[in-house]
């Protein structure tokens, strides 16, 4: 059974759960910090917990695939696990692995995240557009195919990221305003929001470019990195209603209380909505 379009189904979640996603980041300091060791038992209670807490009620949880990586095939077992129950409890699961490779092995990262055969299939994908926006083509139609979403990384929220996304193309156009527009073209005439986003730091001063691309932005930065929820009006301007905050730290740092972790989540909830009134 395919699912209905990525876009349509983010904006429900994020209509009636709250405009929020949390990254579940098992840091080796946040599994000290829950009293866990820097292991697998360690990383599997962690996951558990994160999904237990927060799956049934916020919108995205977007697991860093590289925190599950580190432990090789037994770690990526646990983010296999991970992603089938927090998607059986109700959360959208956005994949954070940040892949990007020449179009023909793009087709294998897709069918990675992205086809539903496969053990770690996600609502949607995190990419990177810097081998050229057309070399994501075998992504973009698998989640089209699929009812995915794939989100690319325009101006990420690292400091380091201008010097690539910032730079002037031969034709006078800026590297992340090109992703932007490209992006923009995948969603033409989707309602009510099309499935490909953009990754923009909630961090930036200023985002200086369009982001009207009838897609969702991710705005990772939040919290740990130093941004607010009352930046996003500034940064984002008339596109913060299709803004997806994700803050991963500031909320896990309140486990493994399952309460702590809720009320850490619902806190941020209500700070965007305050934030966009
Ligand atoms: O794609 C991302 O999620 C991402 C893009 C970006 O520009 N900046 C960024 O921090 N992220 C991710 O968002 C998370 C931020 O974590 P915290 O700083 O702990 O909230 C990490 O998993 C990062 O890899």
């Amino acid at each position: 059974m395919t699912l209905a379009p990525f876009g349509a189904r983010l904006r429900q979640a994020l209509d009636t759960r709250g405009q929020l996603c949390v990254g579940i980041d098992p840091h080796a300091s946040l599994l000290s910090a829950w009293g866990l060791g820097d292991d697998l038992a360690g990383l599997e209670t962690f996951s558990r917990t994160v999904v237990e807490a927060l799956a049934d009620r916020v919108a995205v949880l977007k697991p860093q695939a590289a925190f599950f990586e580190r432990f090789g095939s037994k770690g990526v077992a646990v983010l296999e696990k991970s992603v089938e129950e927090a998607r059986a409890a109700g959360a959208l699961v956005l994949m954070d692995a940040k892949r990007g490779d020449i179009g023909s092995t793009m087709a294998a990262y897709a069918e990675a995240f992205l086809s539903p055969a496969g053990p770690l299939f996600s609502d949607a994908v995190t990419v990177s557009p810097y081998l050229g926006f057309g070399s994501l083509r075998p992504a973009l139609d698998l989640a089209r195919e699929q009812g995915c979403g794939v989100f690319a990384l325009a101006l990420t929220s690292n400091p380091e990221g201008a010097e690539v996304q910032r730079a002037v193309g031969a034709d006078g156009e800026p590297v992340a305003a090109s992703v932007l527009r490209q992006l923009a073209a995948e969603n033409a005439g989707a309602a009510p929001l099309g499935s490909f986003g953009a990754v923009v730091g909630a961090t930036l001063a200023d985002a200086g470019v369009d982001l009207a691309i009838n897609g969702p932005l991710l705005a990772p930065g939040i919290g740990a990195q130093g941004a607010t929820m009352a930046d996003l009006p500034r940064v984002f301007g008339a596109s913060v209603i299709n803004v997806v905050p994700s803050v991963s730290r500031d909320v896990l740092r309140h486990g493994p209380s399952v309460p702590a972790l809720r009320e850490a989540a619902e806190r941020f909830v209500g700070e965007f909505a305050e934030a966009v009134k």
